[in-house]
């Protein structure tokens, strides 16, 4: 039995004889850490004997759906996880300072950004919703969580089906206000379809790095090619659609994309946006021979955009003394063990 989707998971209640009722307390108690069969009413008095016998079998499924393989403290408060997927790989979750956890999507990712761990061997598989779930079930057995970005391994718009299941049971059963669901993209035509539509419309966060569209197909080679200005107007439409607006994400690279022509683009694009720019400095990572800009080039960048009417935050990567650069836990563990 191998219950990677949250389907497969409420088939097989189903076949034990569960109703939506009993379905919905379940995953309403897994979701929260809890034992499943917890809940205002004793199980006795509320589940059929079919189910309740069923539940120590699916409490062993669900705990094997992701297992935290080590752990890694960082000095702003974050813990980086290695997690464990049920076939042995491994992915990472970042439990965030301020009750929030970014969970991966994928293991491995195909777009490839060249300053990116997570890109550099490709796509090897897809998560199950139940799997990406599985890993916000495991940050809250650790602390409390009010805030889930999907913004670990992997690219979401390349695993729409099961990104957008989970984040409906984590924006019903979990309890997590929608606006604190952050979905993290390149930009994908598939998204701006797919997420008006859904019965929980997550936040949108759009990893833009570049207003030249020559530039950002270099960094992010297999990205959908959307136009910078395009990408921006889709976001607009997302963000007037759900009333949050759109958090831009721009990995500085020092002599790349830290220029006064990309802040006078960003100006361009952004003025009278409803929308948030998040400058992070590169982290680095093996391989490229990227640099971060000094602080106070990336704290001036910031001022630019202020002085111009433009919300900028200038982020450092969580657990920056942790293998911050998304990937690299896992690529070091890999290397470890090889
Ligand atoms: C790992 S991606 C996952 C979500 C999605 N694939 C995306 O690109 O938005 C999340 C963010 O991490 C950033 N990132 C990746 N590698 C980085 C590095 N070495 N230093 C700083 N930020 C990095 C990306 O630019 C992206 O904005
Ligand atoms: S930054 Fe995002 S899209 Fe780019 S390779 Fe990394 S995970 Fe994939």
């Amino acid at each position: 039995m191998s219950l990677l989707r949250l389907e497969l998971v409420r088939q097989h209640l189903r076949d034990h004889g569960a109703l939506p009722c009993h379905e919905e307390r379940i995953l309403r108690a897994w979701t929260r850490a809890l034992p499943l069969d917890s809940g205002p009413v004793p199980p006795e008095d509320f589940f059929p004997a079919r189910v309740r016998a069923a539940l120590p079998g699916l409490a062993a499924e669900l705990a094997g759906l992701a297992r935290v393989r080590s752990e890694h403290m960082g000095a702003d408060g974050s813990a980086r996880l290695l997690v464990e997927l049920g076939d042995g790989q491994t992915v990472e979750s970042v439990l965030l300072p301020r009750d929030g956890v970014c969970v991966s999507t994928q293991v491995g990712c195909a777009v490839g950004c060249t300053f990116c761990m997570t890109g550099r061997d490709g796509l090897l598989r897809q998560l199950g919703s139940a799997e990406i779930v599985a890993q916000v079930v495991l940050a809250r057995a650790r602390r409390p969580v009010k805030k889930v970005a999907f913004m670990g391994m992997g690219e979401p718009a390349h695993n729409l089906d099961n990104v957008l299941d989970a984040i409906e049971l984590l924006g019903t059963a979990a309890n997590i206000a929608h606006k604190n669901l952050v979905f993290s993209t390149v930009g994908d035509r598939r998204v701006f379809e797919r997420l008006p539509l859904g019965l929980v419309r997550p936040a949108l966060a759009l990893s833009l790095h570049s207003t030249r569209a020559e530039l950002r197909a270099q960094l992010l080679p297999k990205a959908q090619r959307i136009d910078p200005a395009e990408l921006v107007e889709l976001g607009e439409q997302y963000a007037r659609a759900t009333g949050y607006p759109i958090q831009y994400q721009w990995t500085l690279l020092a002599g790349i994309n830290d220029n006064d022509a990309e802040l006078d683009g960003i100006v361009r694009l952004l003025k009278g946006k409803y929308a948030v720019m998040n400058f992070i400095p590169y982290n680095e990572v093996e391989g490229p021979a990227f640099r971060r800009p000094s602080w106070e080039r990336a704290a001036a960048m910031s001022l630019h955009l202020y002085r111009h009417g433009i919300l900028a935050k200038l982020r450092q990567s969580a657990g920056q003394d942790i293998d911050g650069g998304c990937g690299q836990l896992r690529a070091r563990s890999i290397a470890q063990a090889a």
